[in-house]
């Protein structure tokens, strides 16, 4: 991001933050499902100041949805919110994650020598920037209200990882990553082209690896993104 379009991003949060007053949302929350959707309004308890709408599953969904949203209405702030799997190691069952980056994990070129990014092949990135600021004073309420909160960069991908190597080979290619989910960089890739900032929130319904879907904690994970999505209320308004 250039330093024109950071004091932009930043110019249309904090104007954001002084206008808690007005009664019209400026919050557009992107989820993928109707259950997750619910959750997320139970969790807002309806607030004016945020709207939800449905992206669909996976990125091109996402970013159509998210764009379209955009060109219709100014909103200073994007939310990608919803459910993810979580990284082991790195956030188990039931926590929040949040984006410190927003990285496609598979855009790209597959090499005899293993995969090539989109910035190494030049033609773009598969890594997006978050509001920082934002997302460390969210990080810090959330962990006030004592759910579990791990920050990490956020991968996105078109097809759900569902084998032990496939997930060891993501987290090599994206270091530190703590979780996956197939929007997050469709709706930041609509906000950044929009100048909107934008954060991703999760929270982990399952674990990354061999594809167990018994074991995915969907009601529990819903459940914790009501109360992550409650306590997003208190720092954006
Ligand atoms: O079956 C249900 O009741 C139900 C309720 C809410 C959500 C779902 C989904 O299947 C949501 C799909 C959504 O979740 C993200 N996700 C979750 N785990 C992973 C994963 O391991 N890898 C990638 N994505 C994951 C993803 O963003 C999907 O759009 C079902």
């Amino acid at each position: 991001m250039t330093i024109g379009e950071e004091m932009n991003h930043r110019t249309r949060l904090h104007s954001y933050l002084n206008r808690s007053n007005e009664s019209s949302s400026n919050v557009l929350i992107m989820t993928a499902v109707q259950a997750e959707k619910e959750a997320i309004l139970r969790g807002i308890q309806h607030d004016p100041k945020f709207e939800v709408q449905l992206t669909g599953v996976g990125p091109v969904a996402a970013a159509t949805a998210t764009a379209k949203a955009l060109s219709k209405k100014d909103y200073s702030l994007v939310i990608n919110a919803g459910i993810a799997g979580g990284f082991p190691g790195q956030a188990q069952v039931e926590s929040i994650v949040l984006a410190t980056e927003i990285v496609s994990g598979d855009l790209g070129a597959e090499t005899p020598t293993g995969f090539s990014s989109l910035d190494e092949l030049g033609f773009g990135t598969n890594k997006l920037q978050v509001d920082h600021e934002l997302m460390i004073r969210i990080s810090e309420v959330l962990q006030l209200a004592e759910l579990p909160v791990h920050i990490g960069p956020i991968v996105t991908v078109s097809t759900v990882t569902g084998s032990a190597q496939a997930t060891e080979e993501m987290a090599n290619r994206v270091p530190g990553v703590v979780a996956e989910g197939m929007e997050g960089y469709g709706v930041a890739y609509a906000a950044h082209e929009n100048e909107v900032p934008v954060i991703e929130i999760r929270s982990i319904s399952n674990l990354v690896g061999p594809r167990n879907r018994d074991a995915w904690r969907i009601k529990e994970a819903l459940g914790q993104l009501e109360q992550a999505c409650s306590s997003l209320v208190g720092v954006l308004t």
